[in-house]
This record gives structure tokens, sequence and C-alpha cells, in this order.
């Protein structure tokens, strides 16, 4: 199913998971055979298994717990992968070591064979593991596979080895995916292979949009067999008549896909559409943006006649989305966090930190935080699942003569002090934080993270100049984590906050799949730090760069089309009102050149003036 956005295919997903369940559910619970649906994330996880009604024959989950699930059982297999990839990073760090240029510093020559030796014993230890496991991080020696690793292997193996294809369909005999657009091929590719040798006992659906792919690792399009069947939803249900229009100009550009309808309301016995609003305000990049953010709000609530549009404090009516958001950093207290994994940070970190997924802050958000929460609210039983759960201490391999009693007070007074470092008032930082997790085994910790706690001569933050190239990435990440753990540890929780959404802001990648009656979008290539995307030159604002231009030249995508997508995602999450807020040196040159675009009506585009 290929549809553009509100077009109902999370809907028809469901209807469909809702449809096998009535006509097979009897055969495939006398089989003990269930039916896979697999989201991007956990949260869409959640929300999808709870419009089937919890029901245990559909089993909900992101790619990796489900790829996990079906490979776990295969662990000869697992270990032969293990001690192959091991040797590749082997290959890669001694290929490194033997190409070092004169100017590469000593700090990273060290790291370098820090790696190596750790990759050394490591190739040691996986004799000794037992069973693998699946972890945020991988940390071979002690049997955890990460994310990447389950992806690489399992896919693998589905490509591979026919007997884990056969495997595959008796235990899923229907496989849906959701928000296909932003799918690994290789796991494409790996469902295919079971289709292609299954056939008719394997039924594989995938629903997506390709022009809502935000991630550059995403297929976009999933190719299309001959004999399997398209499924057209040539109609908008969310978006009303005014913003369906916008949706259409943004795709016009992009793949041309129109769509038809638009939302429509009872009115007595009649359904009417509804018109909405969908305006551009183009203001200056100066220092005052938060104020203009709040005039827009208060200019909008006036020509809405619609309070809820004004600046609020608490339970914001307002969905406001931002590309990353220094903004909201700073103002929700996070700035020194934010810029410790964004200013000329690695890629990975910068991505990593709009879903908290970069390793660095794993353990922070996966148990520390929600630990100091449940220990400040007297939560105990979650206090004790969350130890269960990461605590090598309460591992029952490590519980043998061992006085639990006092093993749970030991933990508990751990648990208080991380609790008392990340509090609103404490000097602490993060690296404190850390090194107590650490030091009392709170929880098991990514082999790098804890190469950058032992080592502190090496994290002395300093800046690095001439660099050689390929020693440049070493280097952000080395300056990155100087300044990530230095940041104080009461930034965590607005952080987290942040992450969750329970502020006003969200970010723009992060709102696929969602919708709210009234969004804000601000557009501010001033405020990313992220070059994947850039407004204005989308807007034809700004020149493509010499090497935009070459990667064109190359068949390759730019920041345009990039951007396009993303502008088109946070444009149809509203189903009400929306309003963009655009930032740019030169306004009145910006207004002039955006309504020769034909995006917006000209009547729907203002500048500051209005605001006066
Ligand atoms: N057949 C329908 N009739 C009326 N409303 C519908 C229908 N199908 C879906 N909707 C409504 O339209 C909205 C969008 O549906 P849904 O989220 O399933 O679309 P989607 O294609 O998955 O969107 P996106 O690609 O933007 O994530 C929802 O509010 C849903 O309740």
């Amino acid at each position: 199913m290929v549809a553009g956005a509100g077009s109902g295919k999370t809907t028809s997903l469901i209807k469909g998971l809702a449809s096998i369940l009535a006509i097979h559910g009897k055969r495939l619970r006398l089989r003990r055979q269930r039916v896979a649906c697999i989201t991007y994330t956990e949260i869409a996880a959640g929300e999808i298994w709870a419009d089937v009604g919890s029901n245990p024959l559909v089993h909900v989950s992101t790619i990796h717990s489900f790829l996990w699930s079906l490979a776990r059982g295969f662990q000869q297999d697992i270990a032969a992968w293990v001690a192959n990839r091991i040797d590749e990073r082997l290959r890669e760090l001694q290929h490194d070591a033997a190409n070092f240029g004169p100017r590469v510093q000593q700090k990273t020559r060290d790291k370098n064979a820090r790696e190596i030796t750790r990759y050394q014993q490591q190739r040691e230890a996986i004799t000794q593991v037992r069973s693998f496991t699946y972890g945020t991080g991988s940390d071979y020696a002690k049997g955890i596979l990460g994310h990447d690793d389950i992806i690489k292997m399992a896919s693998q193996l589905m490509i591979q080895r026919r007997l884990f294809r056969t495997l595959v369909a008796q235990q899923f005999p229907f496989v849906f995916v959701d928000e296909s657009q932003d799918t690994f091929p290789i796991i494409v590719e790996a469902f295919m292979a079971v289709q292609q040798q299954e056939r008719a006992r394997f039924c594989l659906g995938f629903f997506g949009d390709p022009m809502q792919r935000i991630y550059p690792t995403g297929i976009g399009t999933v190719p299309k067999p001959d004999d399997w069947r398209a499924i057209p939803k040539p109609e908008n249900f969310r978006s009303p008549t005014s913003i369906l229009n916008l949706a259409n100009a943004i795709r016009r550009d992009g793949d041309d896909l129109v769509q038809i309808g638009g939302r429509k309301e009872k009115n007595g016995e009649q359904e009417v559409s509804v018109v909405g609003t969908a305006r551009l305000f183009v203001l200056p990049t100066d220092a005052h943006r938060d104020e203009r953010v709040a005039q827009v709000r208060a200019w909008i609530a006036n020509a809405n006649d619609d309070e809820l549009w004004q600046p609020a404090l608490k339970n914001d009516q307002v969905k406001m989305l931002v590309i990353v958001h220094r903004m909201a950093a700073k103002r929700l207290g996070f700035g020194d966090l934010y810029a410790a994994l964004n200013d000329k940070a690695p890629e990975a970190f910068k991505n990593g930190f709009l879903d908290a997924s970069a390793w660095p802050l794993r353990p922070l958000v996966s148990l520390l935080l929600p630990l100091a929460d449940a220990v400040r609210e007297g939560r105990d039983f979650d206090t004790m699942r969350l130890l269960r759960l990461h605590s090598p201490l309460l591992a029952k391999a490590n519980l043998q003569g061992v006085n639990i009693a006092e093993r749970l007070k030991e933990l508990q007074v751990v648990s208080n002090q991380v609790d008392e470092l990340m509090g609103s008032q404490s000097q602490a930082t993060i690296r404190d934080v850390l090194t107590l997790a650490k030091e009392s085994r709170l929880v098991e910790f990514d082999p790098r993270l804890s190469a950058y706690l032992e080592d502190v001569a090496a994290n002395e933050s300093e800046t690095d100049e001439n660099l050689d190239e390929g020693e440049e990435g070493l280097s952000s990440e080395i300056r990155s984590m100087a300044a990530f753990l230095a940041c104080p540890a009461n930034q965590l929780r607005p952080y987290q906050a942040y992450v969750n959404e329970e502020s006003p802001f969200s970010t723009q990648q992060g709102v696929k799949g969602a919708e709210f009656d009234r969004v804000l979008v601000v557009l501010d290539d001033d405020e990313g730090t992220h070059v994947q995307f850039s407004y204005e030159k989308y807007l034809g604002l700004k020149e493509l760069s010499a090497r935009d231009r070459k990667v064109l030249q190359e068949g390759g995508e730019t920041s345009v089309e990039r951007t396009r997508r993303l502008f088109y995602v946070c444009c149809t999450r509203a189903r009400q009102d929306l309003v963009v807020v655009l930032f740019v040196p030169d306004p009145a040159a910006a207004v002039v050149h955006i309504r020769g675009l034909g995006i917006f009506p000209e009547a729907d585009i203002f500048s500051q003036d209005a605001l006066a």
C-alpha cells in the first residue's frame, strides 16, 4: 500500500489485522502461529497493539525485537557471525593504523591501539560465551548484541538459510510492515526472500509513503514484484482543504502524487469539507525569535478566534515542530547537553540525540533516569522491575550465595544517590552519575562508554587544528564525549521530558504518523546543526553548494529532496490549522521569492508587518 499522508494506511493496516484474526484466528491459535506487525517505534507498536484489543495472536514490535525473537534460537549461527564481525573490525582498525599520516595525533593512535586490544580480547572472550542476548549496545565479550548487529545478523540468516526462512513463515504466516519507506533495504530483501520461497503460505504487506521517508537508511519505495497487488488509497481523511492543497503543492515538485478529498465533518445530516487554515510567516533571523513565535500565536488566536493558539505554560494545545532544537533545549534547560551532542559532533550523536538512541545516552535514558524517578516517587515495584531488567547485580548467575536482602539494600542506596546527583540543585556532572553507576555495577556499560569513563587523560577537551581526514571523525567523538561527560547532570531530566514528548515541542523527524489539531512548524536553518536539511535551499533562497551539485550529477540526493519530505511530513500532521514560521536573514526578498513558488496562496503569506 503506497499512499500519501492521512490516507488511512495505518487505519487500513489495523483493519487488515482485525480481518485476519476474524478469518484465520482459530486456525492460527491451533497451530500456535501469530500475525506479525512491524512498526518504526515502540510507541507506535503500543498504539497498534491497543487498537487490536491487545490480542495475543498479534505480535506488534519494532523490527529489532521482531528479528531477535526469530534469531535467538540460532545460537551457533550467531556465535559464528559475531566471530566474523570481530575479525572484520580488527582488519579495519589494523588497516587504519597502517595508513595513519604523519600529522595524526598521538591520542588518536592510542585510541586505535586500545580498540585493537579490546577487540582481540573480545575475540578470546566470545569462545566462553554460552548464549548471546540482545541489549542496547553491543558488548560481545559479555554475549550482548546491539541494535545494528541484530539487523545485520538476522537479515543475513534470513537471506542465506532456507531453514530460517521456513521457520519465519511457520511462526508468522502474516507479516505487515508499517512506515515501510523507512525500513532498511536489507530487511525488505530478507522478507522478500521468505515470500519467494514460501509463496502462498506467507502473506507479506508493506504500508508506506516514499514522500515521508525521514531516515537516510530507509528504502523509500519498496520494489513491487509483478505478481504483487498494489492497493491505492487516493483520498486524504486528515487534512482540511487548505492544508490538502498545500500538501499537493509540496508534492508537485517531488513525485507528483495528488490526493483528493480532505477531512469532512458532520453538519446535521450532511458531510461538509473542513476548510482549516495554512499560513506562512516569514520573519527575520535575530535574537527575538522566541518572542516572534509568541506574537504569531497571538495573531492566529485572534484571526481564528481560537484562544487555544495563545502561548500556554501548561497543557499547550499547539504542537510546535522544530528541526533540531537549540531553542527548545535552552528554554527547557538542557542547552549544554544539546551543544555537547550536536555542535561539531559525529552524525551518529546528532541523529541519536533526537530519539535518545545515541550510545552515550542509552544507560541514562533506559535505566538511570527512570530509576531516579521511581525512587523519588516511592514506586518500589517499578524500582525493582528496572533493577531486575538492567542490573547485573540481580542477574541469576550473580546471586548464588549472596544475601539478597543486603544486595537489595545496597542497590537502594545507590539508586538514591543517582537520584540526588540528577536533582535540580545538584552540582554533579554526567560523568559523576555514570561513574557511580559503573562502579556500583548498577547497569551493564557499553564498552565504548566505559572506555571514556576510564580514560580521563584522553578525554580532556582540546581543539584540534589541521586534522587529517579520517582522524576527524574520531576527534569529534573525543571532543563531544568530553563535553558530554562534563555536562551538569541536572540537565538530564528536562531532556528526558522533551524526548518523551512531554513538552509542547516535537522534532520534525519524530512526528511521523501522528496528528494534532493545531500545528506550528518552525523553519530555521540557523538553529539546526544538521547539514542534511536546509529550508533555505529547499525554498530556493540559498544556492546549492558545489558539493550538492556534484551529488546531483552523480544521481544522489541533496538536502533539497530530504527537506521537501520533512516539510511534507510536518505540514500534513495538522487536522485543523497550520502555521509555518520561516526565519531567514532577508525576509523581504524571501517573501517575494516564495510568492512566485505557488506553494502557499499569496494571501496566506505574511511578514513582520502583519504582527506590528
Ligand atoms: N476510511 C476512513 N474514513 C474516515 N476517516 C478515516 C478513514 N481512514 C482513516 N481515517 C482517519 O484519517 C486520519 C489519518 O489516518 P491514518 O493515520 O491511518 O493515515 P496514514 O495514511 O497512516 O497517515 P500518515 O501517512 O500521515 O501517517 C485518522 O484520523 C483516521 O482516523
